[in-house]
């Protein structure tokens, strides 16, 4: 064959150059062919958990093509009386590791993956970049009855600010009801031992290395917490780093960390504040017969909500603000104590039998603090509650309190409250009031929880910043007075402490002016906290006021 040249003029001719052509068109094929075969095995490895499904068809086909279809009955009939007895000696681990796996593969394929594009582009979680488009990746989706959990990378330029804001929409868009996010890892590091266990522990510093581009969501498929909880089983001896008081949305039990922190609860009139204390306090029962645990109980309601449980309490008051005023005060002189026996010696107070863990627990904190008439008991009562609240924690001296009304013109002593709990509320500004600032953007809707949701609260879990909804179980009153029963607290035995109790606040006659304790250090007491300070001054200033 002759070749045409490639510019043929008269008097100049160029033959063309076709084995430069030839080779140039070769290599570049090869290097797209070697890019999809690198591709290929990227995606091979990151989805070797198709792998034995992939195995399985293929050997299916063959032994199809050998014997036909009856070997596959068989191997049907097999699995189905393996599956069969699995289910039956063990339902728990057949649902975990076969129900919940398909379940998860299911909706992973059908629900997520298929819309995934198109929901995070109505979303508006797609970001656009060189004139394409990067979308998240979904990484992983796992099933339990009621939540699925997603995790996937965010793209460059995000963070999980933006995934809060479209919680909603990305639960409709899903078919759910709720959405929540998370920015951190919601399951805490396995705790490794045995002789491995330095292999297991290197593994696990890799595997569950902090990732700030990964975002955990959860769509609640099914509200677990609609239905009451029951009381729990009380533990033979209370681990105060986890006391069950309920179940969390997940179906896993809530347990409360009442270890040197202080717990103020919140929520509307009726919504189960006395069921979170009576859940609290039955998880500690075997603490209190033992002494280890001494609660001291104030209700301002003159018994309306503790009065029932009258024989956990080491002591307990209802009726009269002075001797309330004088409970507190006495716990502040028990912690005073503590502090010079500990003093140089230990940060943080372990309880025993003979030095127990105080609780302190109040009905409704707002009685005492703004809506009591005697201002000097007020006095008293809001001081003695600050040294509480600002040194009793790491002292064993812990406060429980419960208010209806979480405003610091109700509740001054407020921000001293470490631990919060937030119940069903009447207004969307008290959500951020008790949890913190951004709570209700970040997920805690506690002013839209029905009437019928009592007991149903928002608490942030231990190191997430992300609140979680939890149902405190419900203990009724003849299970209040069973428990009583079985668990009375033994009689005080401490005696008197022997630091001098606080001095108590004086009217100076004439004047009608209140003179407010203010410890110095010259007195060896620590000073209070400013913003106490200033809720004391004006208590002072309101009950110097002649009106
Ligand atoms: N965890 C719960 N689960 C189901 N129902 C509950 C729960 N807690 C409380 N209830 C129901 O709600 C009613 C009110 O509960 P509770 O007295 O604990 O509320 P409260 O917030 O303490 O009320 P108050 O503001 O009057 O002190 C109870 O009589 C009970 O019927």
């Amino acid at each position: 064959m002759v070749r045409a040249p490639l510019v043929n003029f008269r008097r100049f001719q160029i033959s063309a150059p076709w084995p430069l052509l030839w080779t140039v068109t070769a290599l570049f094929l090869l290097f797209r062919l070697a890019v999809a075969v690198v591709r290929l095995g990227v995606f091979v490895v990151r989805h070797w958990r198709a792998w034995p499904a992939v195995a399985l068809v293929l050997l299916a086909v063959n032994v199809y093509r050998a014997h036909g279809w009856w070997l596959h009955l068989l191997a049907a009939v097999v699995l189905a009386a393996v599956g069969g007895s699995w289910w039956w000696r063990g339902r728990d681990s057949f649902h975990r590791h076969v129900v919940l796996r398909a379940v998860s593969l299911w909706r992973r394929l059908w629900v997520y993956r298929r819309q995934w594009h198109e929901v995070m582009s109505l979303c508006g979680l797609v970001k656009k970049y060189d004139g394409g488009e990067v979308v998240p990746t979904l990484l992983s989706v796992r099933c339990s009855y009621a939540t699925d959990e997603l995790v996937l990378r965010m793209p460059k330029g995000q963070n999980p600010e933006v995934w809060h804001k479209a919680a909603r929409d990305l639960a409709y868009s899903f078919g759910t009801r709720h959405c929540r996010v998370f920015s951190t890892r919601r399951h805490p590091v396995p705790h490794r031992s045995g002789r491995l266990a330095w292999l297991l522990r290197l593994v696990d510093r890799v595997r569950f290395r902090d990732r700030p581009r990964h975002v955990w969501l959860v769509f609640i498929r099914r509200d677990p917490l609609t239905r009451i909880v029951a009381p729990l089983p009380v533990p033979a001896r209370p681990d105060f780093t986890a006391l069950p008081l309920g179940l969390r949305e997940d179906l896993a039990v809530y347990c409360f960390r009442l270890l040197a922190t202080h717990v103020l609860i919140g929520g509307a009139t009726r919504m189960g504040k006395g069921s979170v204390i009576w859940s609290l306090l039955r998880s500690l029962a075997a603490g209190i017969r033992s002494g280890l645990v001494r609660v001291w109980a104030i209700d301002p309601k003159g018994g309306m909500e503790l009065a029932i449980g009258r024989p956990l309490f080491s002591r307990y008051v209802d009726d009269d603000w002075s001797r309330m005023a004088d409970l507190l005060e006495d716990a502040v002189a028990r912690m005073r104590a503590r502090q010079q026996i500990l003093r140089g010696k230990a940060r943080v107070h372990t309880p025993t039998v003979d030095e127990p863990l105080i609780v302190v627990v109040i009905d409704e904190i707002a009685a005492l603090l703004a809506y009591l008439p005697d201002s000097e008991i007020r006095t008293r009562i809001t001081q003695a509650l600050g040294l509480l609240l600002s040194q009793g924690a790491g002292l064993g001296v812990l406060v429980v309190a419960a208010t209806q009304d979480p405003r610091k013109e109700v509740v001054s002593v407020r921000d001293l409250f470490p631990t919060r709990i937030a119940l069903g509320l009447t207004e969307r500004g008290h959500v951020d009031l008790l949890l913190g600032d951004g709570a209700r953007e970040r997920g805690a809707l506690a002013d839209q929880i029905p009437l019928s949701g009592k007991g149903v609260a928002y608490v942030l879990l231990d190191g997430q910043p992300e609140p979680a909804r939890v149902r405190f179980s419900y203990v009724a009153d003849d299970v209040i007075r069973d428990m009583a029963a079985t668990f009375p607290a033994p009689p005080e035995t401490q005696p008197e402490p022997a630091v001098q109790s606080a001095p108590r606040a004086r009217t100076s006659t004439g004047s009608g002016r209140h003179t407010t304790y203010r410890p110095t250090p010259k007195q060896g007491a620590p000073l209070l906290p400013p913003s106490l300070l200033n809720a004391l001054d004006l208590n002072s200033t309101n009950g110097s006021d002649p009106r």
